[in-house]
């Protein structure tokens, strides 16, 4: 069984080098990002959030909605563990793979074979493990012969095909991902959704942040509407998707 328990959680970042003067009001509220508030002490902060609290479990393909700046890479970040809550705790039970940074273990001056091996021991895979998969990580790159090319040499397409066939090898039980699969090809997007319709079939939870629609519809049964920080609804994506679209 996998969870997530999230309660009361907030992050909040210091900005210690804000024109803190053009700040009139205490609480600024904008359209976009969190909310900017000023400490007692008199250093200015931004909340990436505030209060969040739910309880994840096993068959929640969770996809998060919001504004620009609402929270949702923030949230991932926590998920990740990446960022530890500033208050309020965060318990993740279960293995958890994040494929929020795409550049995350990648060496621009290795090769593509050495980036898959890199960011595949950086994801905490067995070499053993990574000596069965290699030969299908290289293939379903489709990166032929540029696989022994310096990964700086790579678009940034051919960048995301090398992190995604790397990636998607594991099947965690926890899966906490953004859409940075936007920037593949026609021909690699199709293979990619493939992919990840499999995975998200057999991974217990998957958490996804994005701006597509269609996307949520497809993989995702429960939305969490994220607002200035804050969830503003949770529930079936049937309810949710509706209400934040229109
Ligand atoms: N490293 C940081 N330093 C200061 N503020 C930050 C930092 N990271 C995020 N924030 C702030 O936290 C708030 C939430 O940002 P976050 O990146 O989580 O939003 P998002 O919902 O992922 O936005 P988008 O849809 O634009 O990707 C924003 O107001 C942002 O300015």
């Amino acid at each position: 069984m996998a969870s997530i328990t999230l309660a009361g959680v907030s992050v909040e970042f210091p900005v210690f080098n804000a024109a803190s003067r053009s700040l009139k009001n205490r609480v600024l509220s904008v359209a976009t990002g969190g909310a900017i508030d000023r400490r007692t002490d008199g250093h200015v902060i931004v909340r990436g959030l505030e209060d969040v609290s739910c309880a994840i479990k096993d068959g929640d393909r969770i996809g998060l909605v919001g504004h620009n700046g609402s929270g949702k890479t923030t949230l991932l970040r926590v998920l990740s563990g990446i960022y530890r809550p500033t208050s309020g705790s965060a318990a993740i039970d279960g293995d958890c793979v994040s494929l929020i940074n795409i550049s995350l273990g990648i060496d621009p001056e290795a090769t593509g074979r050495e980036n898959i091996r890199l960011r595949a021991a950086m994801m905490g895979m067995r070499p053993e493990e990574l000596r069965k998969q290699f030969d299908e990580i290289a293939e379903f790159s489709g990166l032929g012969d540029f696989l022994d090319m310096p990964f700086r040499t790579y678009s940034s397409g051919m960048q995301l095909r090398l992190a995604f066939s790397t990636s998607t090898a594991i099947r965690p039980e926890i899966l906490v991902m953004d859409e940075w699969l936007s920037t593949g090809d026609e021909d690699f997007k199709h293979k990619a959704d493939k992919r990840l319709r499999e995975i998200v079939s057999t991974t217990k939870i998957l958490v996804l942040a994005s701006h597509s629609r269609e996307l949520l519809q497809k993989n995702c049964n429960r939305i969490l509407w994220m607002d200035h920080g804050r969830v503003r609804m949770d529930g079936p994506a049937n309810d949710v998707l509706p209400a934040y679209f229109g």
